[in-house]
């Protein structure tokens, strides 16, 4: 199998991310401030001494004072990310969309950086970001070798993706439907290898590894990976499936035993800078609990009705008897007072519950049956526990 040299295990971004892999510090140092293109020049405002790629030392932590969170600049996630923190209360204040820098008023001292995905992970590993929102396939992709210098929380809001080993559906492949049937056909000998192309050259060899492709050649390409076989470029492709719209209509076919990996946007934080810089750790505190509060509340709507009854007891007894209105911890029965004939009285008793979007209605026809009336549903923002468990995991990671 041809394979790309596996990134160096040691946690050097220099060696990791090697953007210009042949500038030695040599000719670095002869780099002109200004470069002269045919119709514009683009001023490098960098000083002679700052010229170095991607930072040098690894995971370094700087001597800036601001906490910086890197968001998705472009692409299918950044618009999700933004309304996310938006419904958290955590809105992202941007002067104007061609910006990169903005800020989340309520958090102080945190800088927002817009970056690209695969950026937002180098720049995580480098020191230049401290947290990040970005794709787990991204994370594992890019981040390969230094999950201990990374932590990570899942937020389970957005699609799950999968990344699948994709063939096509006609010619030799027409009753391949498996890795293990690709694995085994005949066809692929050194001389003539499976050809993949992917985007991902660091999962994709590491799982046709696994699964036991000895033959397997590797391509690579920005996008638009699925025109690849019909192009006759690749006879499979390793590419990120969502709805399978673009994989249905390219005539390709998703195989068992295929998954890479199952993605899903995830919070990232840099180890050392939450060990070392000052403040990031209940900044990253209160962002986990409000996404937590906020993920686990988008599901549920807040139920308050009024039913008749001659005590508590009696009225959450009914409430209980059916099997939709148990509500997290169980109603809250409050008495309504009203004035009759110049005394205080109580006829009705106002229960609260939260239920589950999808049970809504099931909900109120079973509120009815037990004499409930004027049922007012209203959304949730966040619906905090005692506990937030992802922040219990974290510390248990931190040894705090
Ligand atoms: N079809 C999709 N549906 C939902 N999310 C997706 C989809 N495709 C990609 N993503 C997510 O969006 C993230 C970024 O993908 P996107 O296509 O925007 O950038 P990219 O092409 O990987 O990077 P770049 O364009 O910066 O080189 C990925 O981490 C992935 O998790
Ligand atoms: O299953 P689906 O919902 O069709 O989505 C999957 C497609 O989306 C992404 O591509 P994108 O549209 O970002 O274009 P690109 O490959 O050119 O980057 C991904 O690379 C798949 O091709
Ligand atoms: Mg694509």
């Amino acid at each position: 199998m041809s394979l790309r040299a596996p990134p160096s295990s040691t946690s050097s971004s220099c060696s990791l991310f090697p953007l210009c892999p042949g500038l030695h510090s040599a000719s670095r140092a002869r780099l002109p401030l200004s470069v002269a293109f045919p119709t514009r020049i683009v001023r490098c405002s960098l000083l002679q001494d700052q010229v170095s790629v991607n930072g040098g030392a690894g995971s370094r932590v700087s001597d800036r004072n601001e906490l910086r969170l890197g968001l998705p600049s472009k692409g299918r996630m950044a618009d999700d990310t933004l309304d996310l923190l938006k419904d958290c209360q955590l809105s992202v204040r941007k002067v104007n969309p061609r910006q990169y820098v903005a800020d989340i008023p309520q958090l102080s001292n945190l800088e927002v950086w817009f970056q690209r995905p695969k950026d937002i992970v180098r720049k995580l590993l480098s020191g230049d970001l401290d947290l990040g929102i970005v794709g787990l396939d991204i994370v594992s992709e890019y981040g390969q070798v230094t999950f201990d210098i990374l932590i990570r929380f899942d937020i389970l809001k957005c699609t799950v993706l999968l990344t699948v080993t994709q063939i096509p559906k006609y010619g030799i492949f027409e009753n391949i439907n498996s890795m293990d049937e690709l694995a085994r056909m005949p066809q692929w000998t050194a001389e003539k290898p499976l050809r993949v192309a992917t985007g991902f050259t660091y999962l994709g060899p590491k799982f046709m590894r696994e699964k036991g492709l000895k033959h397997v050649v590797f391509s690579t390409a920005d996008g638009a990976l699925e025109a690849a076989p019909a192009m006759g470029i690749a006879d499979a492709i390793l590419d990120l499936v969502s709805s399978g719209t673009t994989l249905r209509e390219n005539n390709l076919k998703e195989i068992e035993g295929g998954v890479v990996l199952e993605s899903q946007t995830v919070l990232v934080a840099s180890k050392k800078s939450l060990v070392h810089r000052k403040g990031l750790l209940d900044t990253t505190h209160e962002i986990i609990e409000r996404l937590e509060a906020h993920l686990r509340a988008v599901g549920q709507f807040t139920v308050v009705a009024n039913m008749r009854g001659n005590s508590p007891d009696e009225v959450a007894e009914r409430v209980l008897s059916q099997p939709s209105l148990a509500g997290l911890q169980g109603p809250t029965v409050s008495p309504v007072f009203c004035k009759r004939d110049g005394e205080v009285v109580v006829d009705y008793y106002a229960i609260v519950i939260c239920v589950p979007k999808k049970e809504l209605y099931k909900s109120v026809q079973q509120l009815r049956a037990i004499g409930g009336s004027g049922v007012l549903v209203s959304p949730l923002t966040y619906i905090f526990d005692e506990e937030t468990p992802r922040w219990q995991e974290l510390l248990g990671k931190l040894g705090l």
